[in-house]
């Protein structure tokens, strides 16, 4: 079973390794849209996954590190692609939400997003 959660932010990013003369190259902003997934069984007692209340917490502390930011600023957003951004949510995220199971990332105004199912395992 699966529980999700999500937020928003606002921040600017520019691309270090797209071309010279590059738009993408240049600082600029995107709203961001992260729906954050958990996985597992509600305990028998209780009926919850993970109570939503903690889900909140953490993910107001992940975007309080993201909110108003320049992402290339971030310690590993250095590169702050879709792809790199949703890594890094997870990262932050899974010592304090070891049920994470997904990150998903949306930048409607260009209608495309990004989904991370975390590190492979082997
Ligand atoms: N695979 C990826 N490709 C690109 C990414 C990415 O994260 N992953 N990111 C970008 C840039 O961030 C770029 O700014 C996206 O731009 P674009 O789609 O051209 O949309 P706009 O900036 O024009 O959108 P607005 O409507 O102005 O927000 C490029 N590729
Ligand atoms: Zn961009």
């Amino acid at each position: 079973m699966r529980i999700y959660k999500e937020f928003f932010f606002d921040a600017a990013h520019f691309l270090p390794y797209a071309e010279d003369g590059h738009p993408n190259r240049r600082m600029h902003g995107h709203s961001f849209r992260v729906v954050v997934w958990l996985e597992g069984k509600p305990a028998p007692e209780t009926g919850l996954l993970r109570h939503f209340e903690d889900v909140e917490r953490e993910l107001l502390r992940v975007r309080e590190k993201l909110d108003h930011r320049l992402l290339n600023e971030i310690e590993g957003l250095e590169q702050p692609t879709l792809e790199r951004i949703a890594a890094w949510i997870w990262r932050d995220l899974e010592p304090a939400l070891p049920e994470i199971a997904c990150v998903e990332i949306h930048r409607a105004s260009c209608r495309e997003g990004c989904v991370y199912d975390g590190p492979e395992k082997v």
